[in-house]
């Protein structure tokens, strides 16, 4: 579906990540995991096609269906719209030029507002939202563009934890759908928890596989984290 072969990525003509060869496991969730400056955001970038790699080969199968949520901070919560407007651009690929939605097509988004929880809010202005409310939005749109493979950069950050529980949820019948996500995350209590797969970067793999088996102390020391402090982070959310 989506393959790495010694992946080298530049920012500046500096080195970030090097020498990356895997494959997503189809029907996976992948979190991609790492102090700051990893590589995680670059790698996503990479993997959505916006940075082409300083050499070796990513590898997509023909005709996936991709689809890419940048971090909310490099997203203009200011354009003059409504909810349902941004929840629609999902169906872009389907629509003609200056042509409008069908009922068929308001149904689909008026869903996809419903299974997101934002169905009161559909003729809501952009500016008025939570973040909570915002990503939602953004969710409700990725539903419609329907895509086999997701990459999402930090999609939980800075949210409310219903918001974060209803997402992860999501997530989980994306996985049930068969589709592949690739998602970076800080939390690693989070991935330990929902996730299936993880990449632990530190400007190179240090480890990619089952998550139980890449969120072990030494894989975790070797990438920087700081072990202590891990486990103070890791038990949060498990205490009244
Ligand atoms: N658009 C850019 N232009 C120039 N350098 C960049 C750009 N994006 C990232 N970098 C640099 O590349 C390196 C890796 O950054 P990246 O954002 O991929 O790491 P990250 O693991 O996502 O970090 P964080 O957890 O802090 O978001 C950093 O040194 C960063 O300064």
């Amino acid at each position: 579906m989506l393959q790495l072969e010694n992946v080298c990525l530049q920012r500046e003509g500096r080195t970030v990540l090097r020498d990356l060869s895997g494959r997503f496991p189809p029907g996976s969730l992948t979190a991609v995991i790492g102090p700051n400056g990893a590589g995680k955001s670059t790698l996503l970038a990479a993997l959505a096609g916006d940075l082409p790699p300083a050499s070796g080969r990513i590898v997509r199968a023909p005709g996936l269906r991709m689809a890419y949520l940048p971090q909310i901070s490099a997203l203009d919560r200011h354009f003059p719209l409504q909810v349902h407007e941004v929840v629609a651009l999902g169906l872009w690929p389907q629509l003609g030029p200056w042509r409008g939605l069908s009922r068929a097509q308001r149904d689909q988004v008026q869903a996809a507002l419903h299974e997101v929880g934002l169905a009161e809010l559909a003729r809501q202005p952009l500016q008025t939202l939570s973040t909570g409310q915002f990503q939602r939005m953004l969710f409700a749109r990725l539903i419609l563009q329907d895509a086999q493979f997701l990459l999402l950069d930090e999609p939980f950050a800075a949210m409310d934890e219903p918001s974060t529980q209803d997402l992860l949820a999501l997530l989980q019948r994306w996985r049930d759908q068969g589709r592949t996500v690739v998602t970076v995350l800080h939390d690693l209590a989070q991935v330990r928890e929902h996730f299936s797969h993880a990449l632990l970067l530190a400007g190179h793999a240090v480890a990619w596989g089952p998550v139980t088996e890449v969120l072990q102390p030494a894989p975790l020391q070797r990438a920087g984290y700081l072990l202590p402090a891990l486990h103070a982070h890791t038990l949060r959310g498990h205490c009244a």
